[in-house]
């Protein structure tokens, strides 16, 4: 049974061990599972509710089972917790607004009929996606404690104390966007006080349900933040804790180092901090002491078993300095699978090295049983047998031809009409094709068969792209489980799991591939299947690669090397790949790089190093190509403002962007590039079919950023999570309305900037 304390006895000491968050999409995703028969209508309300009940028990339990001190509350959530943070302050938009709760709840996460979802972006640097809240000048703020009380009084019900966990103030205002409406000038911090109230209330709340501690989430602070927003730190939390009537207090910070808001966090009166002693340092603990340090020594964001012997040693440097030391993850685990050992497939060798969330858990209170035996402990090493570093680095592109020479060679080799349309790569994702992979996987069907099926889905793939008169063809990637894990499972060096999904966003999860050794590509990888494609069809069929940085940044990846050393490995396949799509007479290669913003250091003064050999990789991976294959990249998710040099210092020769969402920011930045442009005209987020009039007109706007010559006409993403029967619609409606602009532009009637041919 978990060791728990007395909520009267304030402030309560805190438990010797704890994690700062779980996993909760359910060790075989019965969560999503769930949410999608709900969504479909398949299930009620409560039979979603038994679901996510029972798993937050489980977890309870569990947690409690391998001994855990302090056990989270309120980390589970129906879709996202920063989403769950707006409901709590009555942020809720009025569009949104219904009767039943979960039907705004879902709205707001996925849109609704004739109404689109709020924005979507990255949880810092990881590929969790949150819902970004709508705070305006106006926003009427209300608590509604219901879901962290309840998981309380849950967790009781099982004879369980637990500390509820919650997106703190600051963290949440930053995160927010300015509600549509709202004055120049504004941004959500401007609320601080405002919703700072609906926090001591809420505080009130859970002391008055006899809560000993809340944890309040405020990962904002391990970026470069302002004076005034540092203020605002010091204000928010000395009122909270200020407080006459209140929880201990738990500040989690994680990604990073604090730096200058330690010391504006130690003047506050809130009794404990946590420390993210893996990604980050311990900067000024003594200025800690006094509180509680949580020290975040186990790895929540990769799946490498922990150093005891270093663990250990940080924790007893730590409480030399502050004094009073629990030993915890460095963040949520939400962001590693449950369980290593349910993986029977992996090298034992491997599995050895490896811990997941249970066995991150056990660490945790080994740990602090060590901790508590005093210095002299003497913990058993880790085992780390390590590869052989390959001696690598940097490798320097002798660039292309410039833009210019490149494009003449395209446009005489691949003839292509004003306004080429194309796709991004993926086309759906059939219930079937994932069916027979399972299959194939349990032996319950043979190689041939599989791949007839996805012989006979590119041969459809390529029928309709034909038939819609689509001028650059892909062949869909049906052969692919997912565009990092497909790469992972034929390059040498990574290992793949069969159940260690880690949640993406909403009910869509990945399996991050494990990258632990060398990376080599014993053989090509696409290159029969782009060739099957092509032999389909006259026109030019674009091979499909995934880019060095997001294929690491969407893996585990081995701590033995710089994290750039790493990416080149991969870099050399890619570059591998590319030259042997070339040599089967691929005319157009795309190597997609969604995630490249997403590994940008939070603090300025990593970037412009990061960016820089980021870059390098890239065009290490794609200047091996010919000046007449056209080299396409595919970016998404990006906030691309941040990072436009590096895009165009990419020298693609053609960028597809998404844009369908924040349209005219888009336009204005990426026009000037100067090369190829595809901002998207199909938002394929939503199962909204867009009509050709709207793209048309979506196009007519391209137009006045970007030159004829040089505009794409493309949707925003993959269109692997739609339906075959809207993609063909909505993609009817992009080439109609392609075919009549272009109609216009060679009657001279649309578009003022059509003037540059490169090759004239
Ligand atoms: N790695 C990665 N990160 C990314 C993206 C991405 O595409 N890949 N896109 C962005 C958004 N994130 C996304 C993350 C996941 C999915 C997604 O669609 N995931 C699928 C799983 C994809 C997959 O691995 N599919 C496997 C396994 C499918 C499966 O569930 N099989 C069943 C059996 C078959 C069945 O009955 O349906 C099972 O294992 O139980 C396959 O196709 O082979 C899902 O959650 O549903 C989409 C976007 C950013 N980050
Ligand atoms: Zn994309």
């Amino acid at each position: 049974m978990t060791s728990s304390f007395s909520a009267s006895s304030f402030p309560a000491s805190f438990p010797e061990s704890t994690v700062l968050g779980y996993p909760r999409i359910g060790p075989d995703r019965e969560l999503k599972r769930a949410l999608e028969a709900y969504w479909e209508g398949r299930s009620d309300r409560a039979a979603l509710e038994r679901t996510a009940r029972r798993l937050r028990e489980d977890t309870w339990r569990r947690l409690a089972e391998l001994g855990l001190g302090g056990l989270p509350s309120n980390t589970f959530s129906y879709y996202d917790h920063v989403l769950d943070t707006a409901v709590l302050l009555g942020a809720v938009p009025e569009r949104y607004r219904n009767d039943d709760d979960l039907t705004a709840y879902f709205a707001m996460a996925r849109g609704a009929e004739g109404l689109p979802p709020l924005r979507m972006t990255k949880w810092f640097d990881t590929n969790y996606h949150y819902i970004v809240p709508e705070i305006g000048p106006d926003t009427v703020f209300s608590l509604d404690a219901a879901k962290p009380l309840s998981e309380v009084r849950e967790a009781r019900a099982l004879g369980l104390e637990t500390r509820p966990v919650l997106v703190g103030p600051v963290t949440f205002l930053l995160l927010s966007q300015a509600a549509p409406g709202s004055p120049d000038g504004f941004a959500p911090l401007d609320r601080l006080d405002d919703v700072v109230e609906v926090y001591e209330r809420l505080l009130g709340a859970l002391a008055a349900e006899g809560v000993g501690w809340v944890q309040l989430d405020e990962p904002a602070l391990v970026a470069d933040r302002t004076p005034a927003e540092l203020a605002a730190v010091e204000a928010a939390y000395g009122r909270l804790g200020g407080l006459a009537e209140r929880p201990a207090l738990l500040v989690a910070t994680y990604f990073g180092s604090l730096g200058e808001a330690l010391p504006v966090l130690a003047r506050t009166p809130v009794e404990a901090v946590a420390l993210d002693l893996v990604r980050g340092t311990a900067g000024d603990v003594g200025l800690l002491a006094g509180k509680t340090v949580v020290a975040g020594v186990v790895p929540g964001r990769d799946v490498w078993r922990t150093d005891r012997d270093r663990a250990l040693a940080t924790l007893h440097a730590v409480r030399e300095r502050a004094g009073r030391v629990v030993a915890g993850t460095s963040c949520s685990l939400l962001h590693v699978p449950y369980d290593v050992e349910r993986e029977t497939g992996l090298d034992p060798a491997l599995r050895d090295r490896l811990a997941f969330a249970e066995q991150k858990v056990a660490e945790v209170v080994a740990l602090a049983a060590l901790l508590a035996e005093g210095p002299g402990a003497d913990a058993p090493r880790r085992p780390a047998p390590q590869a052989q570093p390959l001696a690598s680095g940097a490798r320097a592109a002798e660039g292309r031809a410039p833009y210019a020479v490149r494009a003449a060679a395209q446009a005489e080799r691949l003839k292509l009409p004003l306004l080429p349309v194309t796709t991004i790569g993926s086309f759906p994702q059939t219930g079937e094709l994932r069916r027979a992979r399972a299959a194939l996987a349990a032996g319950e069907i043979g190689e041939e068969a599989y791949e007839s099926l996805v012989r006979a889905e590119i041969e459809h793939v390529i029928a309709v792209q034909e038939r819609l008169g689509l001028d650059v063809l892909v062949h869909g990637e049906p052969e692919r489980n997912d565009m990092v894990q497909y790469f992972a499972e034929h390059l040498d060096g990574f290992a793949v799991t069969r159940h260690g999904w880690v949640q993406s966003y909403g009910s869509r999860c990945t399996r991050p591939p494990i990258l632990h050794g060398d990376v080599r590509r014993p053989e090509p990888i696409t290159v029969r299947w782009a060739r099957y494609a092509q032999s389909l069809t006259s026109r030019p069929v674009k091979g499909m690669l995934t880019g060095p940085v997001t294929i690491v940044a969407w893996s585990f990846v081995r701590d033995d090397l710089p994290l750039r050393d790493v990416v080149f490995q991969v870099a050399d396949a890619v570059r591998e790949e590319v030259r042997d799509l070339e040599e089967a007479g691929i005319g157009v290669v795309q190597v997609d790089e969604p995630a490249l913003r997403e590994l940008l250091p939070l603090r300025r003064d990593g970037q412009a190093a990061y960016l820089e050999w980021a870059v390098a990789a890239y065009r290490w991976a794609t200047s091996g190509a010919a000046d007449h294959t056209q080299i396409h990249t595919h970016l998404c998710y990006s906030d691309a403002d941040q990072i436009l040099a590096a895009i165009d210092a990419l020298d693609a020769d053609v960028t597809s962007v998404e844009s369908a969402r924040s349209r005219g920011r888009v336009l204005a930045e990426v026009g000037g590039f100067g090369r190829g442009l595809g901002p998207g005209v199909y938002d394929i987020h939503s199962p909204r079919v867009p009509g050709a009039d709207e793209v048309e007109r979506l196009l007519e706007e391209a137009l006045r950023a970007v030159p004829a010559d040089r505009l794409w006409v493309n949707p925003d993403c993959g269109l692997k999570t739609r339906s075959h029967e809207q993609v063909e619609a909505a993609l009817a409606n992009v080439t109609e309305a392609a075919a009549r602009l272009r109609e216009r532009l060679h009657r001279g009637e649309a578009g003022r900037r059509g003037e540059t041919r490169p090759d004239s």
